[in-house]
C-alpha cells in the first residue's frame, strides 16, 4: 500500500493554545479544520518537510520541535502516515498565507468532529499527555 507521508504541526503558543487552520473545499478532506502541514518531497527528512510546509503556509520558521506521534490511516482514496510534532518555538506570527483561516484554541477545545478522521488519535494523545 502506498502511504503519503505528510509533517504535521502541533504550534504551541506561551498561552498553550494549539494553531489549527481551515482546509480550503478544494483540498482533500476541504472544509475541515488541520494542523498545519503537508507532504513530504523527495530527499527531504520530515524535520525538513515540517519547516519547509511551516514556512509556506504560515510564513513562520520552526526553531524547536519534537516527535510526537505517528498516525497511519486509510481514507479508501489515500493512505496517509502523520508525522506528528510538537512545535513549542518559533519565529515570526502565523499568517494563512494560503488563504486559509486560522484559530488557536486550548487542547481541551479542540473538537475531533471538526477535523478529518486521523486527527482524532492526534486530539486523543494531546488530551491524555499534559502538555
Ligand atoms: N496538513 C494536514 N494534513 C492532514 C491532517 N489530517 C489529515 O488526515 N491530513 C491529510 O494529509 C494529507 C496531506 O496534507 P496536505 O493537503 O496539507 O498536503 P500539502 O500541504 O502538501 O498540500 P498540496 O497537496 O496542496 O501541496 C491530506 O490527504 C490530508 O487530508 C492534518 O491535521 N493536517
Ligand atoms: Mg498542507
Amino acid at each position: 500500500m502506498k502511504q503519503i507521508d505528510v509533517a504535521v504541526a502541533i504550534m504551541l503558543n506561551t498561552e498553550q493554545q494549539v494553531l489549527t487552520s481551515w482546509r480550503q473545499l478544494h483540498q482533500h478532506q476541504g472544509g475541515l479544520w488541520e494542523f498545519p502541514g503537508g507532504k513530504r518531497e523527495p530527499d527531504e527528512s520530515m524535520f525538513d518537510t515540517l519547516q519547509r510546509e511551516i514556512h509556506e503556509e504560515l510564513g513562520v520558521s520552526v526553531e524547536t520541535a519534537a516527535p510526537f506521534v505517528r498516525i497511519e490511516h486509510d481514507y479508501g482514496d489515500k493512505q496517509v502516515s502523520l508525522d506528528v510534532w510538537l512545535v513549542s518555538h518559533f519565529t515570526g506570527e502565523p499568517q494563512g498565507k494560503e488563504g486559509q483561516a486560522l484559530r488557536w484554541q486550548t487542547i481541551d477545545e479542540l473538537e475531533k468532529g471538526e477535523f478529518p478522521a486521523a486527527n482524532a488519535a492526534i486530539i486523543e494523545a494531546l488530551q491524555r499527555a499534559s502538555i
